[in-house]
């Protein structure tokens, strides 16, 4: 196939770790691909008869960064004007491309699959910021709000290249021009020349049309909101509640490219030195967590990982240590009967039967089904499904029967996600502050629910991916007023001391500690 120049090669001997092999793309495709321009054609821009679909001047990271743009933003909407289009061709990318834009483009190498991961990404975190200045730009407001789903996410990828990436200006200007014309229309490529022109001529003078931080609370929420590219309800929440200074810090966070944690798996005889011997010998830089021992933070080199095979082997798991603090604050230990009752896809509950050591058990109670399987197929991997079953059930219905109790009940909660907006870039736009009502209400009948599975003087964790302390501190004292059989067991003991709150609760901070935001509070039952 064209594009994929594919060798395979073993790396890693390692102990009692088996090796994996490794395929692994080149750095640039094979040179099979013909150069725009250079093939003889029967429409300008398309190669040969029976290859007429094949399109070689449009630039292939942003054909597929359009398409996978209006996935996300159409969603149900998108599949339906897929099927109207016929069906056979949607089975990869370039399918989707080929049924969206009416062409193919050669395949991606590796450099426009890290292109399109930052498009992609930034275009979607970017977005408020991005339509501010695409509106201002426009020659009538209307113009704007009427604009076509594709040639909107065009200027959004031309805008974010120039703005954010800084782009060499010509070139994007250049390419998102033949795009707008290969897949909508000459017009269009004219707008968006007229428009790329425009902002092109405006940043190399230094005046883009940006809003100024002034007036009362709520036109400062809003001109931040545009400036740091957030929804204006959570600016304003946090200015309440962190004051301006942290805002604006957690917002840069949140738009900062995303880091990412790799845990040794110790369930299969991994340490942290065999993972970093196979990050060595697969060239991809790395930091030893100084929280910690089993993980290691990796900046880049992540495709490389699970090219590797190293996920997939169960030799190490992505997870954030912020979320591997929180097993640390349930301090599961050999023996320990464990209820782990919103488990799906299992991060935590993989992390907890690693230290179990063999002996015990866990209960892996989740509502989602297909999520539990995903649990159920990587606890296999990871080699602790001896330790693990998996129950599939609403908790609130579950514990209408309670047959056992537990030593340790962990209440990861559905929630907000307020603290990982860096690592989930379109998570911002899905969120509205009546889902942060709603969550409150699930959050305390959950609460509820797997408090009744503890047994006396057990240990009961309640967490949360959330920053929010109305979805933290304030359920947790919710709960005890309603359940005075329980106590706050101060985590000092668990975890570093720069993440204990004054309470005793666990706290990652993406502004204080670098990590996604989570919060655990550990309770214990009277005997
Ligand atoms: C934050 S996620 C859990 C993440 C998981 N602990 C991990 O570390 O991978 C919350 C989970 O709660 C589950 N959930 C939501 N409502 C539930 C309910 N009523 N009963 C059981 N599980 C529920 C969701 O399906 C989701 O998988």
């Amino acid at each position: 196939m064209m594009g994929i120049a594919a060798a395979n090669y073993s790396v890693l001997s390692l102990g009692s770790v088996p090796s994996v092999s490794k395929t692994r793309r080149s750095s640039r495709p094979g040179n099979t691909t013909a150069s725009p321009g250079k093939v003889s054609r029967e429409r300008p821009g398309f190669k040969g008869q029976n290859d007429h679909k094949l399109n070689l001047e449009v630039s292939p990271h942003r054909a597929v960064s359009a398409v996978r743009l209006m996935r996300i933003e159409l969603g149900g909407a998108f599949a339906d004007l897929l099927n109207e289009r016929g069906k056979g061709s949607g089975d990869n990318e370039m399918g989707y491309v080929e049924r969206t834009l009416g062409f193919r483009t050669r395949e991606l190498d590796d450099r426009d699959l890290r292109l399109v991961t930052d498009v992609v990404g930034g275009t979607i975190r970017w977005r408020r910021f991005l339509d501010h200045l695409i509106g201002s730009l426009c020659h009538d407001k209307k113009a704007f709000q009427s604009m076509e789903p594709l040639l909107l996410q065009i200027l959004r990828i031309g805008f974010y290249e120039i703005i954010k990436l800084n782009m060499p200006s010509y070139a994007v200007v250049d390419e998102n021009v033949r795009l707008a014309k290969f897949a909508l229309r000459p017009g269009a490529g004219n707008m968006v020349n007229g428009i790329l022109r425009k902002l092109v001529m405006l940043k190399d003078t230094n005046s883009l049309p940006l809003p100024k931080v002034e007036g009362d609370n709520r036109a400062q929420a809003r001109a931040l909101a545009t400036l740091h590219s957030h929804p204006v309800w959570m600016v304003r929440r946090w200015m309440k509640f962190f004051g301006q200074d942290e805002t604006i810090r957690l917002m840069t966070w949140n738009n900062s490219e995303p880091s990412f944690s790799l845990r040794a798996n110790a369930a299969k005889g991994v340490t942290r030195t065999d993972l970093t011997r196979l990050l060595d010998e697969l060239e991809v830089p790395y930091e030893l967590s100084s929280n910690m021992d089993d993980f290691v933070r990796v900046s880049t080199g992540l495709q490389i990982v699970i090219q590797a095979g190293l996920l997939k082997e169960g030799f190490c798991a992505v997870q954030d240590e912020s979320a591997g603090l929180v097993v640390s604050v349930l301090d599961p230990q050999s023996g320990d009967k464990i209820a782990d009752c919103c488990a799906a896809p299992g991060g935590k509950t993989l992390y907890m039967a690693s230290q179990l050591r063999g002996e015990g058990m866990i209960s892996a109670i989740d509502v989602n089904k297909g999520r539990l399987r995903i649990l159920k197929e990587t606890a296999r991997s990871h080699k602790v499904d001896g330790v693990i079953t998996t129950i599939h059930a609403d908790l609130r219905i579950f514990v209408e029967n309670p047959s056992v109790k537990f030593d340790k009940v962990l209440l990861d909660a559905p929630c907000s996600g307020l603290g990982v907006l860096s690592k989930r870039a379109d998570l911002r736009w899905n969120k509205t502050l009546e889902d942060l009502e709603e969550l409150k209400t699930l959050q305390d009948e959950l609460l509820n629910a797997a408090s009744s599975l503890v047994r006396p003087g057990g240990v009961f964790v309640y967490s949360t991916c959330s920053i929010d302390h109305e979805e933290n501190e304030e359920r947790v004292a919710a709960f005890l007023l309603k359940h005075p059989d329980f106590s706050i067991d101060p985590v000092d003991r668990y975890v570093p001391h720069h993440f204990v709150t004054e309470k005793g609760f666990y706290l990652s901070n993406p502004v204080r500690h670098s990590l996604d935001g989570a919060f655990a509070a550990r309770l214990v039952r009277a005997s």
